[in-house]
């Protein structure tokens, strides 16, 4: 898991390492970018297995309160193999979790569905 920058939105809160996908990207592309800008790895396409996702609305910066929410849907992949060791590039902190434990962070609120999804997909009962 990585720590969000303290300035930015949902700041110091802890999230699944990603980000948005970029125009003419898939998914797939924009998380394996995402990963190497945020952590230094590199990832190969066959290592990300789809894990399921989490929708809802943005919330607006507290310098655009005035901002409308937007709708935002976050897909959440698996992988097992990489290369290189993963290294705070973008976020304040990383932290290694068992998956158990993630829903006992402080997260930004699609990140709490991402991690029962994640439970489901590794087949560990999650009781709530
Ligand atoms: N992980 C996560 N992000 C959320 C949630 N709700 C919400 O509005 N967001 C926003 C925060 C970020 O603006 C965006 C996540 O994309 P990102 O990680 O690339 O965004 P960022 O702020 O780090 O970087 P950027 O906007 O400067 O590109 O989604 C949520 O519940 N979980």
């Amino acid at each position: 898991m990585q720590q969000r920058r303290f300035a930015a939105v949902h700041g110091g809160l802890w999230e699944f390492p990603g980000g948005k996908v970029e125009p003419g990207e898939t998914p797939e592309n924009a998380a394996i970018r995402e990963l190497h800008e945020e952590l230094g790895v590199r990832i190969d396409p066959s290592a990300l297995c789809a894990v399921g996702f989490a929708s809802g609305l943005t919330v607006p910066s507290q310098k655009s309160v005035q901002q409308a929410k937007r709708p935002l849907v976050i897909l959440l992949y698996a992988c097992r193999t990489w290369q290189g060791v993963p290294r705070a590039h973008d976020a304040e902190a990383l932290a290694w979790h068992r998956p158990d434990a993630i829903a006992s962070l402080d997260m930004p609120p699609l990140d709490y569905p991402l991690a029962e999804a994640l439970m489901r997909y590794l087949g560990i009962y999650s009781p709530g």
